[in-house]
């Protein structure tokens, strides 16, 4: 089984988070789980602006992810920034790409979730999620949250603010985006990338004997 994590980030923070989904989907056995990338859309000039230059260079070795990348799946799951409370338009574009794939119906019956990263703890983020998850609705296919009865501890954390809930993983960036994954963050999108890769056998497993 084939799960494709499709991810955007900038300044890196999305591909700590996509590596601990690959780590927790990879516990499930006969699960391999792929890092790809969606085309940056903003330009050199202003990255430069942003102070990402160096950062955006971490992943750049990642293969980009085309309209093929979902469509060989078994399941998808996506992250992106949160961007004034939505998806960043470098993944709503990539997104933008699938108008003939929901026309044959390419993505129906796999398993999708997402996952994001904000700067603020209330900057959005499960707005931005939601709206990642409406394209899966359209698609056809079968939603996975983060369980998050198994989080409690790792979200109850007093005066500690941790990403991550029902909607998807998530990570807070801080304003200056200097902020590194926090262990709670690691471990909730962990069990994200495992939980998908339950269902995603489990719906395997069970379609060979329908
Ligand atoms: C155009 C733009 C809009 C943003 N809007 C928000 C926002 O609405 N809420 C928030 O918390 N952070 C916002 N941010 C901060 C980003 O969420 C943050 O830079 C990003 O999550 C860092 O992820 P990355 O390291 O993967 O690039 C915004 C950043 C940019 C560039």
């Amino acid at each position: 089984m084939n799960i494709h994590i499709i991810f955007h980030s900038i300044h890196g923070h999305g591909y700590a988070m996509a590596k601990e989904i690959k780590k927790g989907a990879e516990m499930i056995e006969g699960v391999k789980a792929n890092i790809f990338r969606v085309p940056e859309t903003i330009s050199a000039e202003i990255i430069e602006t942003m102070g990402a230059t160096d950062k955006i260079k971490t992943f750049s070795h990642l293969p980009l992810a085309t309209i093929e990348t979902m469509v060989e799946a078994d399941a998808i799951i996506l992250g992106a920034p949160t961007y004034f409370g939505t998806p960043s338009g470098q993944m709503v574009a990539y997104l933008n790409q699938f108008g003939e794939e929901w026309v044959k119906g390419a993505l129906v019956g796999k398993v999708g979730s997402s996952f994001t990263t904000s700067s603020e703890q209330n900057g959005g983020a499960e707005t931005c999620l939601r709206n990642l998850n409406t394209f899966f609705y359209h698609q056809g296919m079968i939603i996975a949250s983060v369980p998050t009865a198994l989080t409690y501890e790792e979200m109850h954390i007093e005066h500690k603010p941790v990403g991550g809930y029902s909607y998807g993983a998530s990570m807070i960036t801080g304003g200056m985006n200097d902020y590194e994954i926090s262990e709670e963050e690691r471990k909730i999108a962990r069990l994200q990338g495992k939980h998908v890769a339950k269902i995603t056998k489990a719906l395997w497993l069970g379609m060979k004997s329908i």
